[in-house]
C-alpha cells in the first residue's frame, strides 16, 4: 500500500484553467486553447503546474492502467498483449478484437456476456472500412472491450456476479476504487459513468500524474510493473497502428503514457518523472504538443519529442503557422509556426 490513509478528496469546482496552447496563423495568435498542465519531478515534487491541477476532474481513459493495476492485484493472471489490452482505449483492428475475445475465451465466456455500450472503431480507418463492409457498432469494437473482458474475467476468478460488474457497489469496482485511491494518495470526488458504461472515478491531475509515476516505477514483477511493462512492450495493444501514444512510448525509452477523451493525457517515466494534461475543451490538437512539451520540461531531451511538437496549420495547402505550447511549457522557442 502507498496510501495508509489516503488525503481527501479533490475540491469539486469550476476549473480555473490557463492557456496552454496558441494557435499560430500567419504569425498571429488565432486561437488559444486553454487547459492544465503538471509536470513532476523523480521526487514527486511539483516542477511546473499551469491550471488547476488539485480539482476534481475526470480523467477517463487515462485511468485505465490504475484499473488494471487493480485486477491484476485482484487475481487477474495476464500479462503482454492481452494485459497491454486490458488498459487499452485500443483503435478497433482485428488484432485488438482477437484479444478481448481470446480473454472472453479464458474466462470461459462470450461476447454476449459484456456490458460495455457498442460502438464503432475508435481509429479513423479502422472505422470507415469497418462501416464500408457494413458491419455495426458492437462491444468487442468499442474501444474499451479489453478492459471490460478483464473485468468479467477477474469476477469469474474471485466468484463474483457477471451481471452487474458495472455497479459502482459490485466488489470488483469496490476494488478498483481502492486501488485507485491507493495509487493517487487521495479520495475519489465522484463517480460516474464512463462512455463505456464503466464506473469513473473523479481524482485530481495531480493525483493522476502520482499514480502513474507509482506504476512506472513499482518493484518488477508487482502488479504495477506488470502494467507497465505490458503497455509499454505491446504500446500498439494499448492503443493501435499510428495513434500517436504509441509512437511517442516507442519515441522515449521507458516512457509509460496514456491517452483519455476529452483532452486527457498521462505519461510517467522509469525514475518517477511524470506529466498529465488536460485540455479544457478536449481538444486533440492541443493534447499532444502540450503533453510533448510537459515532458521536455521534465526534461526528456526535445530532440525525441520533434515528431509530437504539433501537426502544421495548413493555408491554401501549405503551412501556415502551427499549434504551440505557450512559452512557460516551451523550453526551446519553437521555429516551426511562420
Ligand atoms: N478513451 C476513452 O477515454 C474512452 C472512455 N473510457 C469512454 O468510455 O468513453
Amino acid at each position: 500500500m502507498y496510501s495508509s490513509s489516503p488525503a481527501d478528496a479533490p475540491l469539486v469546482r469550476e476549473p480555473v484553467h490557463a492557456p496552454v496552447a496558441h494557435l499560430i496563423r500567419g504569425g498571429i495568435v488565432e486561437g488559444i486553447h486553454y487547459g492544465s498542465v503538471v509536470v513532476l519531478g523523480a521526487d514527486q515534487e511539483v516542477q511546473l503546474q499551469l491550471g488547476d491541477i488539485e480539482a476534481a476532474f475526470y480523467p477517463r481513459s487515462a485511468l485505465k492502467p490504475l484499473q488494471a493495476v487493480a485486477m491484476v492485484r485482484a487475481g487477474l493472471p495476464l500479462d503482454g498483449e492481452l494485459l497491454s489490452l486490458t488498459a487499452a482505449s485500443h483503435s478497433g483492428e482485428e488484432r485488438h478484437l482477437a484479444g478481448s475475445r481470446r480473454i472472453l475465451e479464458l474466462a470461459g465466456l462470450t461476447e454476449g456476456h459484456l456490458r460495455n455500450v457498442p460502438d464503432l472503431p475508435y481509429d479513423p480507418v479502422v472505422r470507415d472500412a469497418w462501416v464500408r463492409e457494413g458491419r455495426m457498432p458492437s462491444r468487442l469494437a468499442q474501444n474499451c472491450s479489453g478492459k471490460h473482458a478483464a473485468m468479467l474475467y477477474t469476477c469469474m476468478l474471485n466468484g463474483w456476479s457477471l451481471e452487474d460488474y458495472l455497479d459502482p457497489g459490485h466488489p470488483l469496482q469496490q476494488a478498483v476504487a481502492e486501488i485507485v485511491e491507493d495509487l493517487t494518495g487521495q479520495r475519489v470526488a465522484r463517480v460516474t459513468v464512463d462512455g463505456c458504461g464503466a464506473p469513473l472515478f473523479s481524482i485530481s491531475l495531480h493525483g493522476l500524474a502520482r499514480a502513474t509515476a507509482r506504476i512506472t516505477t513499482a518493484v518488477p514483477g508487482t502488479p504495477e510493473a506488470r502494467v507497465a511493462d505490458a503497455m509499454r512492450e505491446h504500446a500498439e495493444m494499448a492503443s493501435g497502428s499510428g495513434r500517436d501514444v504509441a509512437a511517442l512510448m516507442r519515441a522515449v525509452p521507458g516512457l509509460l503514457s496514456k491517452d483519455g477523451f476529452e483532452g486527457v493525457q498521462v505519461a510517467a517515466l522509469a525514475d518517477g518523472r511524470a506529466v498529465a494534461v488536460k485540455i479544457a475543451d478536449g481538444a486533440n490538437r492541443a493534447r499532444v504538443p502540450v503533453t510533448a512539451a510537459a515532458l521536455a520540461r521534465a526534461g526528456v531531451n526535445p530532440e525525441l519529442l520533434t515528431e509530437f511538437a504539433g501537426e502544421p496549420l495548413l493555408g491554401g495547402g501549405e503551412p501556415v503557422g502551427c499549434v504551440r505550447p505557450v512559452r512557460a511549457l516551451d523550453p526551446v522557442p519553437s521555429t516551426a509556426c511562420v
